[in-house]
C-alpha cells in the first residue's frame, strides 16, 4: 500500500473522498470484475486461458496489459472477462458484486454498461442476459442497504461498433426501459468504426424517446464527436476528451473555442471523462495534463468516471484522488462534478433532482462541516487564550 500523499490546504483526504456521495455515468460491467471472481468463474466454467490463477497477479496482469498506449490493445484484455460471463449465475454474481463495490466506494448513483451480444456463447438469449444482470444489480443494492449504504444502479445496453447488431440492441434497450435499463451506448475500437454506421439504431431510439450516449472522441478526434452529436443525436459523449482539439489556449491565458467545442459547452453536452483509462490508451499524458482541468475551468458539463475499474486498477474515489493531487480540487469541486453527473443521468428529472437535493448536497454539507469543525478545533487548540 502506498501512503496517503500530503494534500495542501483544504484538499479532502482519502477517507473523505470515499465517503463523499459520488455519481458514476461511465463504468463497464465487464471491466469491473474483482480479480478473485474472474478466477472463481474461470474455474467454475472450465475456462483455462487466464494468464494466471493467482488473483493478485491477475489484477496486476490486467492493469499492465491494458497499459499499452492503444485502445485496440486495451480492449484485448476483455476477452478474458467476457469469457467468464457466459452463464446466468456468472452474470448475476458479477452484477451483484459491482453494485456492492460501488456502494462501498461511496457511489450513490451509477449507470453501468455492458454489451448483451457478448454474453450469448453459453446459450443465453439477449433477454436472459439483461434479466440476469438486472437481478444481480437489485441483489447488490439490497446487500449494500443491509450494510448501511444506499446505491441505485441503472443499466446501459451497449452495442459493439464493429458488429451489426445495434438496431437489435437498441430495440432491446427500449423494451427493458423502466425495467432496469436506462439507456443505450456504442463501444469498441473507434478508429474505422464511425457512429454513423449505426444511424438506424439511433433513429429508432430517438423516435421512441430513449436516451443514449456514444463512445466518441477517445481514440479518434473531432470528426467522431461531430458525427455522434450532429448525425446521431447523442445525449452524452462517452469520453469526449478530444474536444480539447477544438480549444485554443493563447499565451496570455485567453481561450478560443471552435464551433464544435462551443456547441458542446453551450448545449451542456455531458462529457463522461475517464482520466486513468485515457492515460492507459494514450489519450492523455498525465493526470496534470489531462484536459479535465481546462474543461472544468471553462465550465463544460464535465463528469468524472472510472471506465474499467479492473483494467485501470481504479475506483471512482481513486479517480478523484488523482484529480485532487493534480489540480488541488476541494469538496466543492467534487460536489460540482457530482451534481453535473446527476443532472446528466438518464433517469427522470424529478428523480435526478431528488438525488441532488436530498442526497448529494446534504452529503457534501455534512463533510464540509466536519472539516470546518476540525479546523476550528485545531486553531483554538493551538492559540493561547488571553485575559
Ligand atoms: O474505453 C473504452 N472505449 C471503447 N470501448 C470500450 C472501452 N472500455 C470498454 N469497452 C468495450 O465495451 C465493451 C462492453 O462493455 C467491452 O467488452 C469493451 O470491448
Ligand atoms: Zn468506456
Amino acid at each position: 500500500m502506498t501512503s496517503q500523499p500530503a494534500r495542501p490546504g483544504n484538499a479532502p483526504g482519502r477517507d473523505q473522498i470515499r465517503r463523499a456521495p459520488k455519481v458514476l455515468l461511465h463504468d463497464h460491467l465487464d471491466g469491473g470484475l474483482r480479480p478473485a471472481t474472474v478466477v472463481d468463474l474461470a474455474r467454475a466454467t472450465g475456462y483455462d486461458r487466464l494468464p494466471t490463477t493467482d488473483p493478485e497477479k491477475l489484477g496486476l496482469w490486467f492493469r499492465e496489459a491494458a497499459d499499452s498506449g492503444s485502445l485496440e490493445r486495451y480492449l484485448e484484455t476483455f476477452s478474458h472477462t467476457v469469457a467468464v460471463m457466459q452463464t446466468r449465475d456468472a452474470l448475476v454474481r458479477v452484477a451483484r458484486e459491482c453494485a456492492e463495490d460501488l456502494a462501498a466506494d461511496g457511489v450513490v448513483y451509477a449507470e453501468v454498461r455492458y454489451a448483451p451480444e457478448q454474453h450469448l456463447e453459453g446459450g443465453l438469449s439477449l433477454e436472459e442476459v439483461v434479466e440476469a444482470v438486472d437481478e444481480g444489480f437489485r441483489e447488490g443494492e439490497r446487500a449494500a442497504l443491509a450494510a448501511g449504504r444506499r446505491v441505485r444502479i441503472g443499466a446501459l445496453l451497449t452495442a459493439m461498433r464493429h458488429a451489426a447488431r445495434s438496431l437489435e440492441i437498441a430495440e432491446l434497450a427500449d423494451r427493458y426501459r423502466d425495467a432496469g435499463v436506462v439507456g443505450f451506448d456504442i463501444a469498441g475500437a473507434e478508429a474505422g468504426h464511425p457512429p454513423t454506421r449505426h444511424l438506424d439504431a439511433f433513429e429508432f431510439l430517438k423516435r421512441a424517446d430513449n436516451h443514449f450516449t456514444i463512445h466518441a472522441g477517445e481514440a479518434f478526434g473531432l470528426p467522431s464527436i461531430w458525427q455522434a452529436l450532429q448525425w446521431c443525436g447523442a445525449d452524452r459523449l462517452g469520453h469526449g476528451v478530444r474536444i480539447i482539439d477544438d480549444i485554443e489556449v493563447h499565451e496570455d491565458g485567453t481561450v478560443a473555442l471552435g464551433r464544435l467545442a462551443a456547441y458542446v459547452r453551450d448545449k451542456r453536452i455531458p462529457l463522461e471523462l475517464c482520466p486513468s483509462s485515457n492515460l492507459q490508451t494514450g489519450a492523455a499524458a498525465s493526470y496534470a495534463e489531462h484536459p479535465i482541468g481546462l474543461l472544468r475551468r471553462l465550465h463544460f458539463r464535465a463528469t468524472v468516471n472510472t471506465d474499467n475499474r479492473l483494467m485501470s486498477h481504479t475506483t471512482l474515489s481513486r479517480e478523484f484522488e488523482h484529480l485532487v493531487d493534480a489540480f488541488g480540487y476541494t469538496l466543492d469541486d467534487m460536489q460540482w462534478f457530482s451534481v453535473n453527473a446527476m443532472k446528466s443521468a438518464f433517469i427522470p428529472f424529478d428523480e435526478r433532482l431528488a438525488m441532488i437535493n436530498d442526497v448529494i448536497k446534504p452529503g457534501y454539507a455534512a463533510l464540509k462541516s466536519e472539516w470546518l469543525f476540525r479546523q476550528t478545533a485545531s486553531t483554538s487548540g493551538s492559540s493561547t487564550p488571553e485575559g
